[in-house]
């Protein structure tokens, strides 16, 4: 049952300075090292793109070696790559390497629209050790329900409360972040209830909260305006998906002026053609650790999460990917070398995780 004391401040939960995990409530130092925007079981479908002419053989053949380079560069065009949640054992045997690569925990971001399944989460995290942690809250406006279209704001922030302080999806299992909270470009109506939603939750829970920003440079502001005018706290508010929606530095530094956290999540990503935006020139791991070492250089070294958002089966190492390890064990070394202190580094991965997901 929830315990709930009563301050003068707010309605302070049960969870206020602990971390809630899938398993329960932990001590935020328990969490080590931590991926701050994964998925380990969810589907895309509402994001297939249709193959190019010709491709069609492609995109319905059996994931193969021979095809691995047309997949990585197209794989939102290859319908049974799109199925993460086909993948569990695979997953389970990328924790345990995860773990012994000295990873300790995981957020999940799979929220509803793209099949949260939070006794998939609660069995991984008992069997391989690895802290993981829920989302609550909507994904982008095209997987909301005519139902969810339809709530009010205070259905939704009633909704997104009770996924953190009793369980989701009918399940007992607490979600312990707000987010992927969804956003397309231009945002939606139903898009910007569910973000209302989400300010008045954690203004209620002193909880974090994690944005999928629409891609276009102007979405990461429009979204972090939209949760300041509801109250939010930006300073727990992730935004995600840096590396595919802000490039100018200029225009970087403007955006993380706004006081969020600024997440480089698509680490181990590298494709010629960002197929959901054919303007975008998808930045490299070299050019990610780039953006990194700039933003500590203008001071925000309390600000960076990084991540590798998988969310399709090709970028598991089970089908030649980079897996859930990549960045422990290949981009670490890489930010060494380009004169990131290990300190520095470690308040990427332990601290600034740690800030972001205590409950205050
Ligand atoms: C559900 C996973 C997700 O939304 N990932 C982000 C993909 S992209 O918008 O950066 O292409």
């Amino acid at each position: 049952m929830t315990n709930i004391k009563k301050t003068g401040r707010r309605t302070m939960p049960e969870q206020s300075g602990k971390v809630q995990t899938v398993l329960g409530l932990i001590e935020p130092g328990q969490l080590g090292r931590t991926m701050t925007h994964e998925h380990l079981t969810m589907t895309f479908e509402c994001s297939h793109v249709p193959p190019a002419p010709g491709d069609e053989g492609l995109a319905a053949a059996p994931i193969e070696m021979k095809h691995l380079h047309w997949l990585q560069q197209n794989p939102y065009s290859h319908s049974e790559n799109l199925l993460l949640n086909q993948e569990i054992e695979a997953v389970k045997e990328e924790l345990l390497c995860y773990r012994k690569a000295g990873g300790g925990s995981i957020v999940e971001n799979t929220t509803t629209g793209i099949t949260r399944n939070l006794p998939v989460l609660r069995k991984l995290a008992k069997e391989t050790g690895v802290h993981i942690i829920a989302g609550a809250g909507y994904y982008v406006d095209v997987t909301h329900s005519d139902e969810t279209r339809k709530m009010t704001v205070e259905k939704l922030t009633d909704i997104i409360v009770s996924e953190v302080l009793h369980g989701a999806d009918g399940t007992d299992i607490r979600c312990g972040v707000i987010g992927e909270i969804g956003t397309s470009w231009p945002i939606t109506e139903s898009e910007k209830k569910v973000l209302r939603a989400t300010a008045h939750a954690q203004t209620q829970l002193g909880c974090p909260v994690i944005i999928h920003p629409g891609r276009n440079k102007a979405a990461p502001g429009e979204a972090i305006r939209i949760l300041q005018e509801a109250g939010g706290n930006i300073s727990k508010t992730v935004m995600s998906h840096l590396d595919r929606t802000l490039f100018d530095q200029q225009e970087l530094l403007e955006f993380a002026k706004m006081g969020s956290y600024l997440e480089y999540d698509l680490f181990g990503t590298e494709m010629l053609n960002y197929p959901f935006n054919l303007d975008v020139d998808m930045p490299s791991d070299s050019q990610r650790v780039q953006a990194l070492a700039f933003l500590i250089r203008e001071g925000y070294e309390d600000r960076i999460l990084i991540a590798h958002d998988i969310h399709t089966k090709h970028r598991l190492t089970k089908y030649g990917g980079h897996g859930f390890s990549h960045i422990l064990k290949n981009i670490v070394p890489k930010m060494l070398s380009r004169g990131i202190t290990q300190n520095q580094v470690d308040k990427i991965l332990i601290e600034n995780p740690k800030q972001w997901l205590t409950f205050k």
